[in-house]
């Protein structure tokens, strides 16, 4: 199988062309290159394929194999990728996600990308859609055990789900003893993404996340996009903000009269390769 290794800010995915490969078992391909001892080591797999309702298709596996329904590091380097791979010459695309169709405008210099901007779309507040059992509708600031620890989160999807949970220092923080515990608490039916959240102005914020599906990554799109608006929400910051990731930066605007979530970052293509499955999940 043909693949070519790619990250947005760190956050590395396997990415394989579906106008040329075929990939039977996804999520059992995802969870075998993801190995970053026995396979290629990355975040997950990323499918790209044609679509009959936009210019491409994205569709993103977790390393655990699960699929989730939106990835915006993995869509910023499917921009780069049918670009720069000739699969397009078009700038401004659009790419067909189980989020829905996402729109999207390449920033071209000598001939390749060097950043896309992205319209996520409007983020989703009804706790029924994003999915969390909690009462309050948004979900703002609400409390919720973890561990034996009172938190308080508040909730956004982008298409998958995020909890994000503001606090004074995130450098220091100990995310192997809550990050999974947020991702498997019982209060997400669907399991959830959780972004820990420093505030150092009122357009800047530090943020580390503990993806589902994946652990700790470097950086996470959606997660950037749903602590903006999360920031927002609790008055913490204004409508354009610079999120620093542990992978580099990601910058966020949510556009209010529009009501549509805005993000621009790098993509960069580490390598190409090609890589022979083993025979039970090729
Ligand atoms: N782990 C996420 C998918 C990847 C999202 C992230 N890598 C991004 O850049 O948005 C989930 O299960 O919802």
């Amino acid at each position: 199988m043909k693949f070519t290794k790619m990250h947005g800010i760190g956050n590395d995915y396997v990415y394989v062309n579906c106008f040329e490969e075929s990939v039977k078992n996804p999520a059992e391909v995802s969870k075998f290159v993801s190995d970053r001892h026995f396979g290629i080591g990355s975040d997950g797999l990323i499918l790209i394929s044609p679509s009959a309702t936009a210019d491409f298709r994205m569709n993103i596996y977790n390393a655990d194999g699960s699929q989730a329904e939106m990835c915006g590091n993995g869509i910023r380097c499917v921009a780069k990728y049918v670009y720069d791979y000739g699969l397009t010459d078009k700038t401004e695309i659009s790419v067909e996600t189980l989020a829905g169709i996402k729109y999207l405008r390449l920033q071209v210099e000598n001939g390749k990308v060097a950043s896309v901007e992205v319209n996520m779309g409007a983020p989703i507040l009804e706790p029924k859609e994003i999915p969390v059992a909690v009462e309050e509708s948004p979900v703002v600031n609400v409390p919720v055990e973890v561990k034996g620890k009172i938190y308080h989160m508040t909730c956004v999807s982008m298409g998958n789900p995020h909890a994000i949970i503001f606090m004074n220092n995130v450098k220091d923080l100990d995310i192997e003893a809550s990050g999974p515990y947020f991702e498997n608490h019982t209060v997400f039916p669907k399991r959830t993404n959780t972004e820990f959240v420093e505030v150092l102005d009122r357009n800047t914020v530090n943020m580390r996340v503990w993806e589902r599906g994946s652990d700790e990554t470097l950086a996470c799109g959606t997660g950037a996009c749903a602590t903006t608006v999360a920031c927002i929400l609790n008055d913490k910051t204004e409508n354009e903000v610079t999120v620093h990731l542990l992978g580099g930066d990601l910058k966020i605007r949510w556009d209010r009269e529009a009501n549509q979530v805005y993000m621009t970052g790098p993509a960069t293509v580490v390598f190409d390769g090609e890589i022979t499955l083993p025979d039970d999940i090729a």
